[in-house]
């Protein structure tokens, strides 16, 4: 059989799902007949991940797991893949779009609970409640005003002024705070916020700066020892992006000359890839720094909400072939099928694919009852809905097509 042909009922669709996402996924898989489901407490790698992936039609992963685009050449199987976070530097995204693979992710599903998470780090860094918390701990007393300050009439500087950040920004001038932001792109200053003119002005007016930019080449340590030294003396840093976009060892340095008087950061360079404690950095020395384990998103309300969210987008692509909000793919939003089969045709895309497509279902005497195209500038997916006793010579011959790089039915 054809490898990239690839067909089965729902109950012979294996999902395995990493990184204890939450059993609303689950749920959701199940009652829609996707009964056989492999799920994993911790993030995979290597030989694990390999063995995971090798049969696998779905995989679903959180911020941890490397799905590299060897790992996807190891799953011929794949038939998408679900982030069931908002990031996806993790994965290769355009090796997964040439070997014809959507992956899905939730980009709001945990934005509320950052918000707060990163909220509450700005009033307990301005009081200065990580040392003193920690002193306690150990037996000691430290009752002092002394580097203690109100959130009223601070200035919030929000790098990233996307879902998270524009969310922090509202809740932080219900606080009483000076709100400037710097995003790339334009956006909407909500409130009273204002758009600095430069990150350097932004550092330099900030009592406390919070990133929520992604993982992108140029967000790779834009918070170095240049950016650190710009910040106002005695002010605070908030992460809770991704670690790379910090340099930990500028950040420890400005913490020890006391140029920082305390951060808050949840996200690091490398992560343990499970519960066990292995973790180890250069801030686990600082009293004044709060540590957190990537748990921003991590609350009851955003984890099943990220289940039930990926978990509908996997089903609708591989019961109705629906690519909405993929974000490496081509997209189509598609009706109900119902009394017709679907056949899906991932290809290259270059010239003369759909022409030789219905060229040869004509050929072969089958009747399209409906034809859906998307093409980005490398792949294009055509979506055809043929009348049933039609749909097994149908899949033969778009499978039979140059540049085809997938074809499936959905019965
Ligand atoms: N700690 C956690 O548990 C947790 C949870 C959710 C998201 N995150 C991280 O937070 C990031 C932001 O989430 P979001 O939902 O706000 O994403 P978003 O896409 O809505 O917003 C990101 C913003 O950053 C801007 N941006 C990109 N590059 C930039 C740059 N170089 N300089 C300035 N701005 C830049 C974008 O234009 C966008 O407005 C995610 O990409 C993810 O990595 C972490
Ligand atoms: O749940 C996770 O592992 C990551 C959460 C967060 O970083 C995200 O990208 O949504």
């Amino acid at each position: 059989m054809n490898p990239s042909r690839l067909s089965r009922p729902r109950s012979q669709l294996k999902a395995v799902l990493l990184e204890g996402i939450h059993p609303s996924a689950v749920e959701a898989l199940q009652r829609e007949g996707y009964t056989h489901i492999v799920t994993h407490p911790k993030a995979l790698a290597g030989a694990d991940l390999l063995d995971a992936v090798a049969d696998a039609h779905f995989l679903g992963i959180r911020s941890r797991t490397q799905v590299t685009g060897d790992v996807l050449r190891h799953a011929p199987r794949l038939t998408a893949l679900g982030c069931f976070c908002i990031g996806t530097n993790q994965v290769d995204l355009k090796t997964a779009m040439r070997l014809g693979i959507p992956v899905f992710n939730a980009p709001f599903s945990n934005t509320r609970s950052v918000a707060e998470l990163v909220l509450a780090e700005i009033i307990m860094l301005l009081r200065g409640i990580p040392e003193k918390n920690a002193i306690l701990h150990r037996g000691g007393w430290m009752k002092s005003a002394a580097d203690s300050y109100e959130a009223r009439g601070k200035t919030l500087g929000i790098v990233g002024y996307g879902h998270i950040g524009t969310q922090i920004g509202v809740l932080a001038e219900q606080l009483g705070m000076n709100v400037v932001f710097r995003d790339v792109e334009a956006r909407l200053p909500l409130g009273n916020a204002r758009e600095a003119a430069s990150l350097d002005e932004l550092l330099e007016v900030a009592d406390v700066v919070t990133l929520h930019v992604p993982e992108t080449p140029e967000t790779m340590n834009m918070i170095g020892a240049a950016q650190l030294a710009r910040m106002k003396r005695g002010s605070h840093l908030v992460n809770a992006s991704r670690g790379t976009v910090v340099d930990i060892d500028a950040l420890a340095a400005a913490l020890e000359s006391r140029h920082l008087h305390g951060a808050a950061i949840d996200v690091f360079p490398v992560e343990p890839q499970g519960n066990d404690p292995v973790f180890t950095s250069a801030l686990t020395r600082f009293d004044n720094v709060l540590l957190t384990p990537h748990i921003g998103g991590s609350t009851s309300e955003a984890q099943v909400n990220i289940g039930k969210e990926v978990a509908a987008k996997l089903i609708r692509y591989s019961s109705n072939g629906s690519t909405t909000s993929a974000v490496n793919f081509p997209e189509v939003a598609l009706p109900q099928h119902t009394g017709r089969s679907r056949l899906l045709h991932i290809h290259r895309n270059v010239p003369g694919v759909l022409a030789h497509v219905n060229e040869r279902l004509s050929a072969a005497g089958i009747n399209i009852a409906a034809q859906y195209l998307s093409t980005n500038e490398e792949v294009g997916y055509v979506v055809i809905d043929v009348d049933q006793e039609g749909s097994d010579p149908a899949l033969a011959e778009m499978c039979q097509v140059p540049d085809t790089i997938r074809c499936r039915i959905l019965y």
